[in-house]
């Protein structure tokens, strides 16, 4: 049973205060603070990680030309490891000539000669190492970048709505996507441990070499010592994993003045909610709102890793007031000795110089190590992230069955039925639909109407099976909605919701999804631009069906402080290079901008539904289903894009969700009344404008006087 994390369990749960945060703290899983030792126990932690990491590695070398770039890339990783040990040991060598030239006067000419060769070669040989292996290291990056990008685009895809909201998927998609844009996950890793292993045995190797020069040498060992004493207390003034906060924790708030302050820095910093500002004169109160609660919160913390950061530097401090003393210590050794034994000053002083030189050299890889190492268990974790979130088994469980079973039902359309469906969304207790039941003949056009949030998206959603129903059963043509092939299904209906997204990509492709197999027909997609009422206002767009609705890659700027309109003399500015590249940008959507008005973005969304179900020269739906499809369309769009479905369906069942009577419940073979997710009352228009006391008739009758 894997233990659960409980911030009530006080027995367990040690809380503190942060700033304005209120920190929980699970004393049982909390790792030693001994350095190294709680690196290790998080690594024995992750251990079960390696069949992933193995697995990384295999598919690596599956990839084109991978393995040898990986050879290549290790066996200079090898010897870029072993050769600074190399250089030191000339060093030595060098050394030995000058005790010997010192003690006999004689230098061996020749010797000395193949040394200092020996020691430029190392010298170009890391150097060059160092050039190839960059080089190297361009296309295999790239190449593993790639196919984990086309991994991870699959993952993301492949997800069904309920699984796709999931806050457990949502944040294991989010650590599986590497936040940089110039590496991947799986190269971090692999490079990572590399490096690992040659800064160990770079490490290793100069050790041994230095020891082994020093070893015959007066207070050789002695100097040893005492730099790496000097680096040691470095190393730990820089080591910032004894005040990382170690098992499992996690921080809330709520603190009103900084939660408040917080929504109010968002309010006046995205252009979402300008308009509001503006019109609302709100822009003294926003200010005083925030002066306010800055006023309350005082000098408390706010920023939860501050606190963290600030002893950081403080035990930074205190470590220097050790480390600079420790650093003149060898200095003051020697000439100590320098007094004391004055005719071994040339043999020390070349010791003293070998050691620093050699040591300073080192100290960046034993920082590299240390600091590589301990991140050996996220790296580690990270790769499972990456294999894990390609096996997300999705919630909405594909059926067998082929549908439709009689390719005539997509003329003649299908029949919907629901048995006692019951359904809430993941997260929300109360129910949206409640035990609901009805049926539809083939080629019926059914309306759903009811106030807002009574569940009559709900219904539209579970037909084209987006989620599941807690209870009950759908059937279509008879058959259990959970037997179909996802595929099939998806394929035979078609859907417009309420609360669609058109993507950004040009208007064009947004169409042309509609129907992927003909993505890019460009007569069809006009065909259904026409059917949806927007094919005129596309045309007189600048790059017509190319334009962009938001283009999701902006251009690159010169690096000049902003503001920068004249640089030597000359006039600047950017902004002819968007009209180089050719399709233009509208402004963005997301940002609240609309580059078309929200009745031509609904035209654009009504004609992707159209491209696939009655633009398709053969029969390839044979269920239509519209959320709403006028709620932004004035009043001639709407009369004309209802007159034009009911001419262009043939017999296909068809379903609308609305709050507008009159328009299409006149012409339904059925009307369903729901009122909080309960069918309150069915039947046609006029059954049930003839029902005493009904709700339907109460509805429009008040409708209707609005006319009158
Ligand atoms: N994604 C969701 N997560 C949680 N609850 C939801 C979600 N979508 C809808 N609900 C809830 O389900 C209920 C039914 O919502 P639904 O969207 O079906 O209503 P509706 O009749 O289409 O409303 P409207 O006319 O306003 O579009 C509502 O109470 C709503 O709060």
């Amino acid at each position: 049973m894997p233990r659960t994390f409980n911030p009530e369990d006080t027995a367990s749960v040690k809380r503190s205060k942060v700033g304005v945060w209120d920190l929980y703290e699970d004393v049982g899983t909390k790792a030693t603070k001994i350095p190294m030792l709680a690196n290790l126990e998080t690594l024995w932690e992750s251990v079960d990680c390696l069949p992933y990491v193995w697995r990384m590695i295999r598919d690596i070398s599956n990839i084109q030309g991978c393995m040898t770039y990986l050879f290549v890339y290790a066996v200079l990783e090898i010897g870029l490891s072993l050769l600074p040990a190399l250089g030191v040991w000339y060093s030595g060598q060098l050394l030995q000539v000058v005790e010997t030239a010192v003690e006999k006067r004689t230098v061996d000419k020749e010797f000395l000669i193949r040394i200092a060769i020996g020691r430029i070669l190392t010298i170009f040989s890391i150097r060059l190492f160092t050039y190839v292996q960059e080089k190297v290291q361009i296309p295999l990056n790239l190449r593993i970048k790639r196919y984990y990008a086309l991994r991870t685009f699959w993952a993301m895809a492949r997800l069904d709505m309920p699984t796709f909201e999931d806050d457990v998927v949502q944040q294991q998609l989010q650590q599986s996507v590497s936040h940089s844009t110039r590496t991947s996950i799986a190269w971090d890793v692999v490079s990572t441990f590399l490096k690992i292993g040659s800064s160990a045995m770079r490490l290793f190797a100069q050790v041994a070499v230095l020891a082994n020069v020093l070893g015959e040498q007066r207070d050789g060992s002695l100097l040893l010592l005492l730099t790496f004493a000097h680096l040691f207390v470095e190393w730990l003034s820089n080591y910032h994993g004894m005040l990382q906060r170690s098992g499992v924790w996690a921080a809330t708030t709520e603190n009103q003045h900084y939660i408040t302050s917080e929504g109010l820095k968002r309010v006046v910093s995205s252009n979402l909610y300008r308009k509001e500002i503006v019109a609302m004169g709100l822009r003294e109160h926003l200010w005083h709102q925030f002066k306010k609660r800055a006023e309350r919160l005082g000098d408390k913390v706010t920023d939860f890793w501050e606190e963290y950061f600030n002893k950081r530097r403080q035990a930074a401090l205190f470590f220097q007031f050790l480390q600079d003393p420790l650093g003149e210590l060898p200095r003051i050794i020697f000439c100590l000795r320098a007094v004391q034994y004055p005719a071994a000053i040339p043999m020390s002083l070349t010791s003293l110089q070998l050691i620093t030189s050699t040591v300073q050299g080192f100290s960046s890889s034993l920082f590299e190590l240390v600091q590589k190492t301990s991140r050996i268990a996220e790296k580690l974790q990270a790769v499972r992230k990456l294999y894990d979130v390609s096996a997300v088994p999705n919630k909405v469980e594909d059926g067998h069955l082929p549908f439709p079973e009689n390719q005539n039902n997509l003329l003649t359309g299908f029949e919907i039925e629901f048995r006692k469906v019951s359904f809430g969304y993941p997260g929300n207790e109360a129910l949206a639909l409640d035990n609901v039941s009805f049926k539809l003949e083939e080629g019926q056009l059914c309306v759903i109407v009811g106030d807002n949030g009574s569940g009559k998206s709900t219904i539209l959603k579970l037909i084209a099976r987006l989620y599941d129903p807690l209870e009950g059963q759908i059937l279509i043509n008879g058959m259990d909605i959970r037997t179909l092939r996802l595929s099939d299904l998806r394929k035979a209906t078609s859907v417009l919701f309420q609360d669609y997204s058109l993507f950004p990509l040009t208007i064009g492709e947004n169409i042309g999804y509609g129907d992927p197999a003909h993505a890019y027909d460009i007569d069809r997609i006009r065909e259904a631009a026409k059917l949806g009422g927007c094919e005129e206002f596309i045309d007189k767009l600048p790059d017509s069906f190319d334009s962009y609705l938001e283009r999701p890659v902006n251009d690159i700027y010169s690096n000049l402080p902003s503001g920068t309109s004249k640089l030597f003399g000359r006039a600047v500015s950017h902004s002819k290079i968007r009209k180089i590249s050719g399709k233009r940008a509208g402004r963005g959507l997301a940002e609240g901008k609309n580059a078309l008005s929200g009745g031509q973005m609904q035209r654009v969304a009504l004609a992707r539904t159209f491209m696939r179900s009655l633009v398709a020269p053969e029969p390839a739906v044979g269920l239509l289903l519209f959320d709403e499809p006028s709620a932004a369309l004035d009043p001639t769009a709407e009369h004309e894009l209802f007159e034009r479905l009911r001419e262009l369906r043939g017999n296909k069942t068809m379903i609308f969700s609305t709050h507008r009577f009159g328009k299409l419940t006149r012409h339904a073979d059925m009307i369903l009344f729901i009122h909080n997710g309960v069918i309150q009352e069915s039947g046609t228009h006029e059954t049930l404008l003839r029902k005493e006391n009904g709700e339907y008739a109460r509805i429009w009758n008040l409708q209707a006087q609005a006319y009158l």
